[in-house]
């Protein structure tokens, strides 16, 4: 199950050092896999390099034909790809097959979205000139992808680059490898080509400065923290690489006193314990209206309190393990900051050593104020913090009040309301009485310091073109 190989160039290779994945759920070592450096990272782009004249002039219709045979393999293994998730993640394991759901379905959509790939006539300037635009792959793709999401940020980035008719490296979180590892193995079962995927796992910095410094990578897409977005960002620029950046948020989450509010409670719950709250969308600071807020808080609680944590393996879990000790300690000194500032706990705030290392429950905060650590910056865990507003401007305004800006929600009846609050927010996703937006044909992709381009949808295939402009003098 657990394969702990790369694939270069179609072989698969194995290194001299190893490097250690472990259960976050007991701490234990699941497997090692290759420790690959800056060598393996140039044969991987020698390969993409190799693969590239070939996939890119193969027909749209060929590539997507081989793209639906790997979301084919990729639905029939979905039980096995959720099991190596849960083991290597933390999330439970309904919620891993949903995951695979979610990847595949980008498989799905760009197999057929690579025949639109449309160009544009204009008018020339005059009778013996004509404009042809056409678009071409960019070349050799780098994507770097993360641990909370092993399977979609994979797809979602290597989908539509395959469907351009670009090849791909892939260096996959030294957390969550061997999700990855099999969805590729996969892709080499479908009958993808040699070199056109190829994927290393090892050392982040060397393998990446590697793919900074070789201009034959035209495209680095990464997902991640915005602290390594922004060094990427600042690498990519040695050599004027395309690049798409999909970084840390730290959603608000409106209610306002027009809101259904057991709908909104019921959407909290989804949209903040979504993964343990270890999701860039997800939401990370409550703002409710001052009417409602003692009502909803109290909905938003009981709900909590029915959440069941353990190991994502055992039936009926609801919030798995964190992915490591360092993400347990980043909530529950969010939550002593809180506290001591005058917080209130109203659901959960402990840390559950009984379960594992960690475990926390899902907990909710109220009398919360905007000097403390939770509504300033991304939690990554299971940690609810209410506050209250006043008037819509004022929500708005403290809503935005963030150098981030990728997702944002609000909950209300009142159709202008909604309306006026989605367009004011400077967000690049905007929930609207809908806790989960993330969808394969939706641009997903945030604003300020959230990021850079967007993944999915058309949108998410332009990422992977070159516009090619043709004049033609008769
Ligand atoms: N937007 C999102 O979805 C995500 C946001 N985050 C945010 O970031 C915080 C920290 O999480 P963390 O896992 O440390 O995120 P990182 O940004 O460190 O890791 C994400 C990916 O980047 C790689 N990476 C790390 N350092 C470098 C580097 N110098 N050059 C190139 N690639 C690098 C990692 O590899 P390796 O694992 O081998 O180090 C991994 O593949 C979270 O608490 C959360 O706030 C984290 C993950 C996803
Ligand atoms: O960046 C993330 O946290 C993963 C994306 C989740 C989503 O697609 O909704």
């Amino acid at each position: 199950m657990f394969r702990n190989q790369n694939y270069i160039g179609g072989q698969w290779i194995e290194t001299d050092e190893q490097m250690d994945v472990y259960n976050p759920a007991d701490g234990k070592k699941i497997g090692s896999v290759p420790k690959a450096g800056k060598e393996e990272a140039k044969q991987a782009v020698d390969a993409a390099a190799k693969a590239f004249p070939a996939w890119s002039r193969r027909t749209a219709n060929e590539r997507g034909d081989l793209l639906r045979r790997w979301h084919q393999l990729i639905e029939e293994h979905t039980e096995e790809l959720a099991r190596i998730m849960t083991t290597e993640q933390g999330k439970p394991l309904q919620e891993a097959a949903g995951e695979i759901a979610y990847a595949n379905s980008f498989v799905a959509w760009y197999a057929e979205e690579g025949k639109r790939v449309y160009g544009e006539t204009i008018p020339g300037s005059s009778n013996r000139q004509r404009i042809i635009v056409t678009k071409q792959p960019v070349g050799v793709v780098a994507a770097i992808t993360p641990w909370n999401f092993p399977a979609s940020m994979i797809t979602r980035k290597v989908a539509p680059a395959l469907a351009a008719g670009c090849t791909v490296v892939i260096k996959p979180s030294s957390e969550t490898p061997f999700t990855a590892i099999k969805l590729v193995e996969l892709a080499e079962e479908a009958g993808i080509p040699a070199g056109v995927i190829n994927i290393v796992t090892g050392s982040s910095s060397d393998i990446s400065s590697v793919w900074q410094e070789d201009s034959r990578v035209r495209k680095l897409s990464f997902t991640g923290s915005t602290k390594v977005g922004k060094q990427l960002m600042a690498g990519a620029a040695a050599n004027v690489k395309k690049i798409s950046l999909e970084l840390g948020g730290h959603a608000p989450f409106i209610v306002t006193n027009q809101a259904d509010l057991d709908q909104a409670a019921a959407g909290l719950v989804s949209s903040k314990f979504r993964n343990g709250g270890q999701t860039c969308v997800c939401a990370n600071r409550v703002y409710v209206q001052e009417e409602v807020a003692d009502q909803f808080a109290s909905k938003f609680a009981e709900r909590v309190k029915q959440l069941k944590v353990g190991n994502g393996l055992e039936a009926g879990v609801d919030i798995g393990p964190l992915i490591n000790q360092d993400a347990v300690d980043k909530v529950v000194k969010q939550i002593k900051d809180a506290v001591e500032k005058g917080g209130t706990i109203l659901a959960g705030g402990q840390v559950l050593s009984e379960l594992g290392s960690h475990y926390i429950e899902p907990t909710v905060l109220v009398n919360v104020t905007d000097d403390m650590e939770c509504m300033n910056e991304e939690t990554f865990g299971p940690l609810a913090p209410i506050t209250t507003f006043a008037t819509i401007d004022e929500a708005v305004e403290r809503a935005n009040d963030s150098p981030y800006g990728l997702a944002a929600y609000v909950f209300t009846q009142n159709l202008g309301e909604a309306v006026h609050i989605a367009e004011a927010l400077e967000y690049g996703i905007v929930g609207v009485n809908d806790p989960v937006p993330s969808t394969a044909q939706a641009p997903f992709g945030g604003f300020k310091e959230s990021g850079l381009g967007r993944e999915g949808g058309h949108y998410g295939m332009e990422e992977f073109l070159e516009v090619k402009y043709i004049s033609l003098g008769l």
